[in-house]
């Protein structure tokens, strides 16, 4: 079973509108969509938003329905300068920008027995920058960071890029790093850019949520068709 993950229901739309549904299933107050593509099992679901609604639904998506590969698309804020909305971005690894235990000693995103940072997964990964360059597609890699606040501040966006060396920013692929992490699931995070997660980067996001989100969703489903 592959599990398909988004945060938004318009995250998760576009991609449901390219598969036949074979049954929808209701648990812990959300919906889950099984499917068959390209002769793969689907598990698909949108979270809702943020870091704990996302670790539940991941984790979820994993021990109810026995997800193996964990696959994530949406959007996120840029960071990175030549990110521009509507480019496409995939995870090396993901953290969280909103964990602080520095009075301790510890380093901002750092959780005892935990770790800053979740890889995500290389093999993945590679079969999206083969299918990009099969397609003509630009797809950048880095590092996407994650917390529980939209961010609209300059500010706010380069201490992120300087504390995490962070490319884009969202609310969600930190917590679903961390749950397959310790669930030994191999996961993958795309995102495309709504906006610049500076001041006014909400009208942008609403403007450019859905466009964007397409994007997503139609790279995601050229690279099922490579698993
Ligand atoms: N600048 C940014 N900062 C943090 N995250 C993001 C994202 C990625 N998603 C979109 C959505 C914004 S909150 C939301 C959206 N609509 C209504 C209510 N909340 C949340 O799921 C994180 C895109 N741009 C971002």
């Amino acid at each position: 079973m592959i599990a398909i993950m988004c945060a938004m229901r318009e995250e998760l739309e576009p991609i449901l509108e390219y598969l036949k549904l074979k049954e929808t299933v209701e648990y812990a107050n959300n919906k889950y969509y099984l499917a068959k593509f390209n002769n793969l099992d689907l598990v698909l679901a949108y979270s809702k938003i943020g870091k704990v609604n996302a670790a539940l639904s991941a984790a979820i998506l994993i021990e109810k329905f026995n997800a193996k590969k964990l696959l994530f698309s949406g959007v996120a804020g840029a960071i990175e300068r030549d990110l521009k909305i509507g480019d496409l971005i995939i995870a090396t690894k993901t953290c969280q920008h909103d964990i602080d235990l520095t009075v301790f000693g510890y380093e901002p995103g750092f959780i005892p027995e935990s770790k800053v940072f979740f890889e995500c997964d290389e093999n993945l990964n590679h079969i999206a920058k083969k299918v990009a360059g099969k397609l003509g597609i630009k797809l950048k890699e880095g590092i996407i960071a994650s917390g529980d606040q939209f961010i609209h501040s300059k500010e706010k966006k380069e201490w992120i890029a300087k504390t995490f060396g962070a490319s884009a920013i969202e609310m969600e692929g930190g917590a679903v790093g961390c749950v397959c992490d310790n669930e030994s699931v191999p996961f993958f995070m795309l995102r495309a850019i709504s906006d610049a997660a500076e001041e006014g980067a909400g009208i942008d996001f609403d403007e450019f949520l859905e466009e964007s989100s397409r994007v997503s969703a139609k790279f995601l489903i050229e690279m099922l068709k490579e698993i």
